[in-house]
């Protein structure tokens, strides 16, 4: 069973993954980009800011995207995988091309693997606000508030269009509260 985290940047992914690693003790936990040896090197030319090019930016998470499916998630088919971010990200972030475009390179990466349930922490702008003034932003970060809320409104139509079982939780609530409503859904409560 393959369950991603979802969310932009601060919806409180690595905080969840957490609590996950204590309450899945023998899931496979995973991340985009940087899960395989080769995504650590592309996931520091990613986001170090240098491509020129956003066409560039955008090959470099699905060459990590590529090796992350063959190396993590192939290998482990039989045992629940937990990832920070998909190929939802990838879709979503990449926002110079159209939908249908994306989605189809995205699946030449993931050679048509999907995720079987996607977790959505949806932030409200001001939420973001508050939570990106708390932390030195990167250089996706520093791209804004519109911008972020865009990719979480493409993250959104996405997991939509694609059809991939999920839940959207506000990521507003209690640290608790999103914790419960994480496990209910893993659980299929
Ligand atoms: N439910 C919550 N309520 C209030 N604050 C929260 C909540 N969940 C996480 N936070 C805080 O928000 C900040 C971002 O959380 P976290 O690092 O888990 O997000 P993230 O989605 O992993 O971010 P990134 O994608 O940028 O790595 C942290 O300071 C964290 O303590
Ligand atoms: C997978 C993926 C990610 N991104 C962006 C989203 C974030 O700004 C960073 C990853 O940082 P995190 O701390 O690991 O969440 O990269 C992207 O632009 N495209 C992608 O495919």
């Amino acid at each position: 069973m393959y369950v991603v985290i979802e969310g932009i940047d601060t919806a409180g992914k690595s905080t969840q993954l957490e609590l996950l690693k204590k309450n899945f003790p023998n899931a496979v936990f995973t991340k985009e980009p940087g899960g395989t040896l080769l995504g650590t090197k592309l996931r520091v030319m990613a986001l170090g800011g240098e491509a020129k090019s956003q066409l560039a930016e955008m090959f470099l998470f699905l060459a990590d995207r590529a090796e992350h499916i063959e190396e993590i998630i192939k290998n482990n088919k039989d045992k629940i995988i937990i990832s920070d971010r998909s190929m939802i990200s990838g879709i979503a972030y990449a926002n110079q091309l159209n939908l249908d475009k994306l989605i189809e390179l995205n699946l030449i990466a993931t050679q048509n693997i999907l995720p079987d349930y996607v977790i959505l922490l949806e932030l409200t702008p001001s939420e973001l606000k508050f939570r990106l003034s708390q932390k030195q932003n990167d250089s996706i970060e520093l791209r804004g508030i519109e911008y972020l809320i865009n990719i979480q409104n493409r993250m959104k139509e996405t997991i939509q269009k694609i059809g991939i079982n999920h839940i959207f939780i506000d990521a507003s609530l209690k640290i608790e509260e999103i914790e419960k409503k994480i496990e209910d859904f893993i659980n299929g409560k």
